[in-house]
């Protein structure tokens, strides 16, 4: 209970009277069956001075529909839906999508918020929290809510909450870049001393680079206390093994080193390369080395899962260790899947082919953005 009180700690909050306005950025591409009760949770935030920047593009979007309803529903709450998808600064949709929002933003503190993000009451004053005089990031560590959807839900939260925790807690510690842009906050300023969020189209990862360029104008990157909640409604095991492969070749592209530096940190590799060494060594059986390396990893793998979840898992310890044998057996087939093409799918459809993906110079013939300006 110490080590989850230790990173689920909340740092003292500011006080009430001096707490900084923040806009936060939504961009949204469609609709699921968690959309309405996941954008909900913006407009019921404990935070005196934020404006919630709402951003669709395409004007058919129904995604429209549900933000004006909640427009509605809370006339109090500073809301804004912008349309912005006859601006084109860059190959990244995303981008593309928030760049009117964040141009109109009031506050020079910039949340941004992927689409089935569940916030609650008291994760923005969290995320305030942690912004001290020398942080220039605070990111919140991806995590995912509970859903009901049976195996699928069970293995990404299996996931998050070990492979995932494990290596953003890991180069949290140590200070390696390890951003994630799915809800994070940062200054305004320091995108706009290197151009702008718009600097940043023409990156796939942009979350990526703006963490660097945070980093390189000497202000620190840090975890707030509460992880981001993913609940997106689209929940299914092919749809996750394709978000793994897209994010899986956009590290591969930034840093070359990990394509092979992930597979060899998977329990399964990492056990079979152990009990060689060890039996080629020193003649231990292979088999007892392996199970107890592998039966170990089980282990602290629950335990992260506990200190991720801070309390008892939401379901059985026989549907943790289904969910983690498949995540631990299909890491290196999913490896491998990734490296197949060179070309990245994205949720909306768009197909871009940057031999490095690092930067794409200009718009990518079939992206669809043509004569667009
Ligand atoms: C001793 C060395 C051991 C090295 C072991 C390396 C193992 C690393 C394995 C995995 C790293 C997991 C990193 C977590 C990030 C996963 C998610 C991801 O890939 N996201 C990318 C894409 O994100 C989306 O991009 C589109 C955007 O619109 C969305 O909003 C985004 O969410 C993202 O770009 C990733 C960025 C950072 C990757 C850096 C990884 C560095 C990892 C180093 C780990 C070191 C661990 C050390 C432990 C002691
Ligand atoms: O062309 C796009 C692609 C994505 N997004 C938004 O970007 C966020 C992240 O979407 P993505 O599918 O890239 O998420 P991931 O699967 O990487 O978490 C969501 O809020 C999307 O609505 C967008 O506005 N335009």
């Amino acid at each position: 209970r110490d080590i989850c009180y230790l990173m689920h700690r909340p740092v003292p909050p500011p006080d009430p009277e001096n707490l900084h306005g923040v806009s936060i950025l939504k961009p949204l591409t469609g609709v699921d069956p968690n959309l309405y009760k996941n954008l909900e949770t913006f407009f019921n935030q404990k935070y005196p001075a934020y404006e919630l920047l709402f951003s669709v593009q395409d004007e058919n979007d129904p995604a429209i529909m549900v933000v004006q309803s909640l427009i509605q529903k809370y006339p109090k709450v500073d809301a804004k839906l912008f349309i912005a998808g006859l601006r084109y600064v860059g190959p990244n949709g995303k981008i593309n999508n928030m760049v009117r929002g964040y141009e109109a933003a009031k506050y020079d503190w910039i949340v941004i918020s992927d689409s089935g993000i569940y916030m609650r009451p008291d994760t923005l004053l969290d995320m305030v929290s942690y912004m001290k005089a020398d942080v220039g990031l605070v990111l919140q560590m991806p995590y995912t809510a509970h859903r009901k959807y049976g195996f699928a839900s069970v293995y990404e939260q299996v996931y998050f909450g070990t492979f995932q925790a494990r290596n953003s807690l890991g180069a949290n510690a140590i200070g390696i870049n390890c951003s994630t842009g799915m809800s994070c906050l940062f200054r305004k300023e320091l995108l706009e001393n290197v151009g702008g969020l718009q600097a940043f189209a023409k990156y796939l990862a942009e979350d990526f680079f703006i963490c660097k360029e945070i980093v390189k104008q000497k202000y620190k990157t840090v975890l707030c206390s509460q992880p981001a909640m993913q609940n997106s409604g689209n929940c299914t095991v092919e749809h996750f093994h394709k978000r793994l492969i897209r994010w899986s070749q956009l590290r591969g592209a930034m840093l070359p080193h990990l394509i092979i530096l992930e597979p060899i940190s998977e329990c399964m590799l990492m056990g079979v390369l152990i009990s060689w060494a060890l039996d080629f060594l020193f003649n231990v059986s292979p088999m007892t080395v392996f199970l107890l390396h592998t039966l170990m990893w089980f282990l602290s793998d629950y335990c992260l899962l506990r200190i991720v979840e801070n309390g008892p898992l939401p379901f059985s310890k026989f549907e943790f260790f289904v969910a983690w044998i498949t995540r631990e057996s299909l890491a290196f087939w999913l490896s491998l899947r990734s490296h197949k093409n060179n070309e990245v799918h994205t949720d909306t459809g768009l197909t871009a082919v940057p031999p490095r993906l690092m930067t794409v110079p200009g718009p990518i013939p079939g992206l669809g953005h043509e004569g667009l300006s």
